[in-house]
């Protein structure tokens, strides 16, 4: 397809302040309207805007590429249909409300953060007169938290409604709900005087279920898209998938047709290898066949890394992304004309567990057959596409048609809190799917521990101040255990730094020496927490004496991640200024001890408190898991108590982000809480 000709940008709308965020890079070429006009969407855009003034709720069907998340809120937008408020569009992925709400904003001719702006947790960019914003669901839910009612949109459309996200799942039952109040007519009003639209939408939507969800809501299907995507599979199944995935893009390259290609694999570890595999043979090719450029994309990559791949691929050479889910759903990456699906994902499960905090586990399994459709609409976007499964016809036919809801396999603690805060039950709330009763209890029983809720299971004041933290309720404890211990400076540094999408270390220490001489310099005895500290100090210093040049190769020279660090800053910023807000004084230090900011960690993390056993495993003391210490902490040697940030189970049970404790000290926290459970 032919390159648009660049738009003319409109004057600096009213009450915006121009971004001031450097020009998102999602945006591969401009979009002047008659482009608009040309997508499958727009030949029904008369019947689709008369459709959505005449209902409240609408479930809107088309097919991948048609234009929902690019138009819809366009067409709401210009014809009055938000009465002048803001339109919600929620994403279940930051880097689709991020790269739509730049198209957004291109097609429109407005700098991003004007009239159409995202909202994302730790980076937001809009204003006061934002009209058309692109939001994470999970930010949405946090709105609910200060405006039950969501009451300054107009229209809220839930995207890519098919993931059954946790907090999709929390924002469809709140919106019927809200619908109920916003709807309803007033006394003394024969009209609502601030009515709600919503739409949902999805190119792989069990329309009907929604539909009768909202009690028989209206349903549009859009039919076509621009562009053909051929699909082929392979004859029989393919038991290394990531090999197979290897000689599939080589097929292609050496094919030498034009067109970037986008390969899903299930997650970091295959992406690493299948990486150093292209890298290696696309080295032996004869010359002539032409380079590639190979990205990786997965969700703890930096955001700054992950928006790379929306970068024009250099003239003469072909892009190759290798990607796990998060580029399943939403986006369009410019130039992919070959998608190369394995047919796998890691699904994330979470084990609960009677009174210790439970386990995330996250598997290797096949994907469903609305993940298959998705991943294939990822090409044909700008021109016809190719989609290869390396797997046979009847695996694709014999795939579950969607993975099972969150909300019935997922750690439901941070939920239960946030509708706490809206004076709901999750047991009396109107879920499509039932919750995992078991993940209900766990919740329950984490948030008693905490402090967030009282023996009645109501909201305490400090579940209150907790909530307001967009942190994991254990670390929004430690947060404000810190006002009172005096040490929160330190605690808030510990938790931003923990918080980031990446790791701050570079390198793994049983193969890298320069990542163990690293660890080494900012070791503190007593574990990784205060190890981290060391390292975002030392990185705070760095910042506030030295050019970016020179920060940068400190960060080399120590085998820190730049970008982690510098997201952990913002990530500081935000945190204080919440802490300030919920009266948590952020300037008081405790020097040089460390008992204080060890006191928090175990007051916020009493469940993943464990003691050492004679052959030398550690078992919870809130439970039963026996784990091991993960070979990437700096704690290594034996020690009578640890706590630590997580447990993951990957051949074996390891506990991660790990800290020496006295068992003293976790005998008195467990004095001041044992009536709670
Ligand atoms: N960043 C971009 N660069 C180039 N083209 C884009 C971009 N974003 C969208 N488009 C074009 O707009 C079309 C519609 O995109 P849009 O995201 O609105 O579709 P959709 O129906 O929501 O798709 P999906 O169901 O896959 O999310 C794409 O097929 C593509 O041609």
């Amino acid at each position: 397809m032919a390159s648009l000709p660049p738009l003319k940008r409109k004057k600096q709308e009213a009450g915006c302040e121009t971004s001031k965020k450097r020009p998102p890079s999602h945006v591969g070429h401009t979009a002047r309207s008659s482009y608009r006009d040309e997508l499958p969407i727009a030949q029904g855009k008369p019947e689709i805007i008369r459709e959505l003034q005449r209902n409240s709720v609408t479930i809107l069907v088309g097919e991948t590429g048609s234009g929902k998340s690019t138009q819809i809120p366009q067409y709401i937008l210009e014809a009055g249909i938000s009465r002048g408020k803001c339109i919600a569009i929620t994403q279940p992925r930051r880097v689709g409300a991020t790269s739509l709400a730049a198209r957004v904003a291109t097609e429109r001719g407005v700098p991003l953060g004007t009239s159409v702006g995202y909202s994302i947790r730790f980076d937001e960019n809009y204003c006061p007169s934002t009209k058309i914003k692109f939001i994470t669901d999970g930010m949405l839910v946090r709105e609910l938290i200060s405006d039950a009612l969501l009451s300054h949109y107009g229209v809220i459309i839930i995207d890519e409604a098919h993931e059954r996200t946790l907090r999709t799942d929390v924002l469809l039952a709140s919106l019927k709900r809200i619908l109920q109040r916003r709807n309803g007519l007033p006394l003394g009003h024969d009209q609502p005087t601030n009515p709600l639209k919503v739409v949902i939408m999805s190119a792989t939507l069990d329309a009907r279920r929604f539909s009768d969800f909202f009690g028989g809501a209206e349903l549009i299907y859009v039919k076509g898209r621009q562009y053909a995507v051929r699909i082929f599979h392979t004859p029989a199944g393919q038991p290394d998938f990531v090999e197979a995935a290897l000689r599939t893009f080589f097929q292609i390259h050496t094919s030498n047709s034009a067109g970037d290609v986008l390969i899903f694999l299930p997650g970091q570890e295959e992406i690493e290898n299948l990486l150093s595999s292209i890298n290696f043979y696309a080295r032996q090719l004869p010359q002539g066949v032409m380079p590639v450029l190979v990205y990786p994309m997965y969700s703890s990559l930096h955001p700054s890394q992950q928006s790379k791949v929306f970068e024009p691929t250099p003239y003469g050479s072909r892009k190759c992304i290798l990607a796990t889910n998060i580029a399943e759903t939403s986006i369009t990456i410019p130039g992919i004309k070959y998608v190369i699906d394995t047919g796998k994902c890691k699904e994330k499960r979470y084990v609960a567990k009677e009174a210790s905090s439970g386990v995330d586990t996250l598997l290797t399994r096949d994907i469903s057959r609305s993940s298959a459709m998705q991943r294939a609409g990822r090409a044909g976007r700008e021109g016809e596409g190719f989609c290869f499964r390396v797997y046979p016809m009847h695996a694709f036919d014999s795939m579950v048609p969607a993975l099972e809801p969150e909300i019935c396999r997922c750690d439901l603690t941070a939920v239960i809190l946030e509708l706490k805060c809206l004076g709901l039950d999750v047991e009396g709330h109107d879920f499509m799917d039932d919750p995992d009763e078991e993940a209900v209890h766990s919740g329950l029983t984490t948030l008693s521990i905490l402090g967030a809720i009282d023996k009645h299971q109501n909201l305490t004041d400090a579940g209150r101040k907790m909530a307001e933290l967009p942190v994991d309720p254990k670390f929004a404890r430690t947060i404000l255990a810190s006002g009172e211990l005096g040490c929160s400076k330190e605690v808030i540094d510990v938790v931003s730094a923990f918080s980031v999408s990446s790791r701050l270390f570079l390198g793994t220490p049983s193969n890298d020496s320069a990542a163990v001489d690293a660890r080494e310099k900012f070791k503190h005895p007593s574990g990784d927490h205060c190890t981290i500290l060391n390292a975002f100090r030392a990185y705070q210093e760095v910042v506030s004496s030295a050019s970016s040049g020179a920060t940068k190769s400190w960060c080399a020279a120590n085998s820190l991640n730049e970008r982690a660090l510098s997201e952990a800053m913002e990530i500081r910023r935000q945190l204080r200024k919440i802490c300030g807000r919920i009266g948590i004084n952020t300037d008081i230090s405790c020097g040089s001890q460390v008992q204080p900011i060890l006191r928090c960690l175990v007051l916020g993390l009493v469940q993943n408190t464990a003691f050492v056993q004679p052959n030398g495993l550690y078992k919870q003391v809130m439970g039963s898991s026996v784990m091991k210490i993960h070979p990437g902490s700096v704690v290594q040697m034996s020690h009578p108590a640890i706590v630590y940030n997580e447990l993951v189970l990957t051949t074996q049970m390891y506990a991660r982000g790990v800290s020496v404790i006295s068992k003293a000290e976790v005998s008195s926290v467990f004095s001041h809480i044992s009536h709670k459970f």
